[in-house]
């Protein structure tokens, strides 16, 4: 494979960072002290004739390589070679893991145990935990001698009290099966909170945050004195709000319902729920959210309802979690449709005036394209855009690790 760009000079330190799903891996190579990638890429549609391999670097010099029928292996390797000219900078792997349940309850440096406990929680995350345990095979053995850490998506919300972790369902459900809620994108929620934090002059241990996190994936969380404390996401990524594809909570009697009326399968039902439900069941379009806007625009009426029943969805969410904070310091936007959709914010934001929090319409409309700062009216309870950077936050906790052990 032909390398289009010159070696860099290998003097500072750095992570990679891998986010592998079931068709596509994510990596960002990232120096230990500084937030800006010096490499990042992406293989999509693994195992098809399209995989496909793209990298950039420094933000400007773009790379594609086809790699078709890749396996996860071959992913791998090609990302070794893509990264060959930065390979003595390399110092650790940190592993983007979805669900670590009770036991990792911090990042952990992956060993049989680590993976054992991954491969247990499976179950509870087949979307995700079998992906980021192939990614996890394929990096070891692509780079054998460095350390790997396992950061959770779960591991941040391992501070909820148990009166917001357990459903009302048999106890015996939770002590012998692990039936609780878990919740997810913490490592997003963490790195957020504590940024706005830092730009509010509060000190991240004594302040209170509400995080609606917005990505194809969505979820919100109460943040208190730098823990969560309550989060929308349970037992597996799909109960909460709104999502692309999701379609968050529902009735739990649709289940029955639609094996008793329509004969469905699980997996009818699963695959209908994770896959065909969100802002694309409702509104037959689309689940992405720059398409759904311009289609309102043009008078497209599912596109209305979807955004509608997303908004004031969210906006139920955030209510909810406003009960688990004894005060607010600010409300944080964050994920694509957070950072980018002002009229998202503004429709969500509609539904929460009682809250004491308002938007100052200009600061609102401009504050897109991964700009951060606080959007709200000079006497309103703040409210900020602050671009998550989960890649960053990985790094920060791989690195801890690594401290710790050293
Ligand atoms: N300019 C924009 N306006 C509205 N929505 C946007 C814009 N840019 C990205 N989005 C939305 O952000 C969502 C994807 O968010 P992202 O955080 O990238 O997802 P992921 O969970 O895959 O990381 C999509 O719905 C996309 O339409
Ligand atoms: C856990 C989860 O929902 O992740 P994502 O948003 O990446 O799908
Ligand atoms: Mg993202």
């Amino acid at each position: 494979m032909t390398i289009p760009f010159s070696a860099a000079e290998a003097q500072t330190s750095a992570v990679l960072v891998i986010n592998a799903g079931s068709s596509s891996i994510k990596f960002a190579l990232i120096s230990c002290d500084s937030p800006q990638p010096i490499v990042r890429g992406e293989i999509e549609r693994l195992g098809s004739a399209e995989a496909t391999l793209n990298w950039r670097i420094a933000e400007d010099k773009q790379a594609e390589q086809i790699l078709a029928q890749a396996s996860h292996e071959q992913g791998f390797a090609a990302i070794v070679a893509c990264l060959a000219p930065y390979q003595s900078m390399l110092k650790a792997i940190g592993h983007r893991v979805v669900h670590g349940g009770e036991d990792l309850q911090n990042a952990a440096l992956i060993d049989a145990e680590c993976l054992g406990i991954l491969e247990a929680n499976s179950a509870l995350a087949p979307l995700h935990n079998p992906a980021n345990i192939a990614g996890i095979a394929a990096a070891m053995a692509a780079w054998p001698t460095l350390p790997h850490v396992a950061v959770c998506d779960t591991a941040f919300h391992q501070t909820l009290p148990e009166m917001a972790y357990r459903y009302a369902i048999p106890d015996a459900l939770y002590r012998d099966h692990g039936v609780r809620r878990y919740g997810f994108h913490g490592t997003s929620h963490r790195y957020v909170s504590e940024r706005a934090a830092e730009a509010a002059g509060l000190s991240y241990q004594n302040s209170s945050w509400l995080v609606a996190h917005l990505g194809n994936g969505v979820s919100t969380c109460a943040v208190h004195n730098g823990e969560s404390v309550d989060t929308s996401m349970g037992l597996t990524p799909l109960e909460g709000t709104v999502m692309g594809t999701r379609s968050g909570d529902v009735d739990p009697n649709l289940h029955g319902h639609l094996q008793r009326s329509l004969g469905w399968s699980l997996e009818r039902i699963d695959t209908m729920l994770n896959r065909e439900s969100g802002l694309l069941g409702l509104s037959g379009l689309s689940n992405d959210m720059r398409t759904l806007l311009e289609a309102r625009a043009n008078g497209h009426d599912g596109a209305r309802l979807a955004i509608a029943v997303f908004c004031y969805r969210l906006a139920k969410s955030l209510a909810a979690m406003r009960c688990a904070l004894p005060a607010l310091d600010g409300l944080i936007f964050t994920g694509g449709i957070g950072e980018h959709a002002p009229d998202i914010r503004r429709e969500t934001m509609a539904h929460l005036s009682w809250l004491g929090a308002t938007l100052d319409d200009e600061l609102n409309q401009q504050t897109v394209g991964g700009k951060s700062g606080r959007i709200s009216s000079s006497t309103s309870t703040a409210i900020w855009v602050i671009p998550t950077n989960e890649e960053r936050q990985i790094v920060l906790e791989t690195l801890a690790v690594l401290a710790a052990i050293h």
